[in-house]
């Protein structure tokens, strides 16, 4: 099984992702970051994002990780309660945990250009 299907496909990645921002909207460590964002755009840009990463039928059609978080100030360790919840959601929706290392593999060269 390819980790697009791992991850349920483009419907799966979709509820992860929702459950991860929806995780994200309750951490007072993180949610300043996404005050007055379109959080239905995000969730569909990322879920665009992490399904083509992975190998599924997916054009991302957002901007470069760079540009779409410059100026942010997001610090490491912002980036890894996001990853945090991203991994809580996973586990929710029963990916394994191979396939969840898998995941985070191809998010985690995408450090340097989202912290600063
Ligand atoms: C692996 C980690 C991450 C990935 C894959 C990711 C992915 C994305 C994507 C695809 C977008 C949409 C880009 C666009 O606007 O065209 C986005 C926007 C955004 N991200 Fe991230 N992101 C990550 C980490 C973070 C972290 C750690 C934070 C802050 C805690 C953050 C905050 C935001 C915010 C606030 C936006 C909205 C920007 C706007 O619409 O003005 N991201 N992210």
């Amino acid at each position: 099984q390819s980790l697009y299907d791992q991850l349920g496909q483009k419907q799966g990645i979709s509820a992860i992702v929702e459950e991860m921002l929806y995780r994200v909207g309750g951490d007072e460590r993180i949610v300043h970051h996404f005050d007055g964002v379109d959080i239905m755009r995000v969730h569909q840009l990322i879920t665009e994002q992490v399904c083509n990463v992975v190998g599924g039928p997916c054009e991302y059609s957002g901007e470069s990780m760079r540009v779409s978080h410059e100026g942010m100030g997001v610090t490491h360790a912002d980036f890894n309660a996001l990853v945090e919840h991203l991994i809580v959601a996973m586990e929710k929706h029963e990916v394994p945990v191979a396939a969840q290392n898998q995941l985070l593999a191809k998010l985690a060269p995408m450090y340097d250009d989202i912290v600063e």
